[in-house]
């Protein structure tokens, strides 16, 4: 559903950050994205999220190779992958219940129509009670999980979450795990970004190591 083919990126005249990445996001597939700090785990994330476009190589996703599509080709694609932020980009002046229905206001969908799926969401992620507070005041565990939902909301095909556990106490990264391969179970492909060994020896998962600018896979 996402295929790479020797992608390689670079930014400005820098040197090569990623180099000759071939690889496959299969569909219903689960993956930790690991590897040293600076090893160019959120470069990935973005270009599997298409916020950046590699140097060289090919990126093919949901049958579409990226180079030939336009800008305007770009959000459709990107609403079937949902995304978790490290910095979460909670809108401040919304409430948790808003933030999460967000994504589906700017399609122009109903409140009536989404309001049940919504609130539906917030429980399953534990935020039933959370639901009417501004972001401010949520722990950043509770942020997490906002962020979470918002990022499925939109039903994505693909998930991607850039340190879900980072902010967060061992029993939560355990729960946000649980959510996580729960998610994969229901269809979902989940790739998740982490150095947290001990979050990676919970579940037993293929493991994309990134090291040199290079990727290494352990299936
Ligand atoms: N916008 C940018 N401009 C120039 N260089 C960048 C930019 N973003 C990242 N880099 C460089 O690319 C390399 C990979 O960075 P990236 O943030 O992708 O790594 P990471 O594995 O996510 O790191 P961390 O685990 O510390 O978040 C680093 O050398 C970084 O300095």
């Amino acid at each position: 559903m996402i295929k790479f083919e020797n992608v390689g990126l670079r930014y400005g005249m820098g040197p090569e950050v990623l180099r000759d990445l071939t690889f496959e996001i299969a569909p219903r597939s689960f993956q930790f994205l690991t590897g040293p700090s600076g090893a160019g785990k959120t470069s990935l994330m973005r270009l599997l999220f298409l916020s950046l476009r590699p140097t060289r190589g090919l990126i093919t996703v949901f049958g579409h190779e990226t180079s030939r599509l336009g800008r305007a080709d770009l959000p459709q694609l990107r609403r079937r992958i949902g995304v978790v932020f490290q910095d979460f980009r909670l809108l401040d002046h919304l409430t948790t219940y808003e933030n999460v229905a967000l994504p589906l206001r700017v399609v122009g969908r109903e409140e009536a129509e989404y309001r049940a799926d919504v609130v539906d969401l917030l429980n399953w992620v534990g935020l039933g009670e959370r639901m009417h507070v501004l972001p401010p005041v949520l722990s950043g565990g509770e942020k997490q999980r906002a962020a979470i939902a918002r990022a499925l909301i939109t039903k994505p095909e693909v998930l991607l979450a850039d340190e879900p556990t980072g902010n967060v106490d061992p029993p939560l990264a355990r729960r946000l795990l649980r959510l996580f391969v729960e998610l994969n179970r229901l269809g979902t492909s989940v790739v998740i970004a982490t150095h947290d060994l001990t979050l990676m020896e919970q579940f037993d998962a293929r493991r994309m190591i990134l090291a040199d600018g290079r990727i290494q896979i352990d299936e």
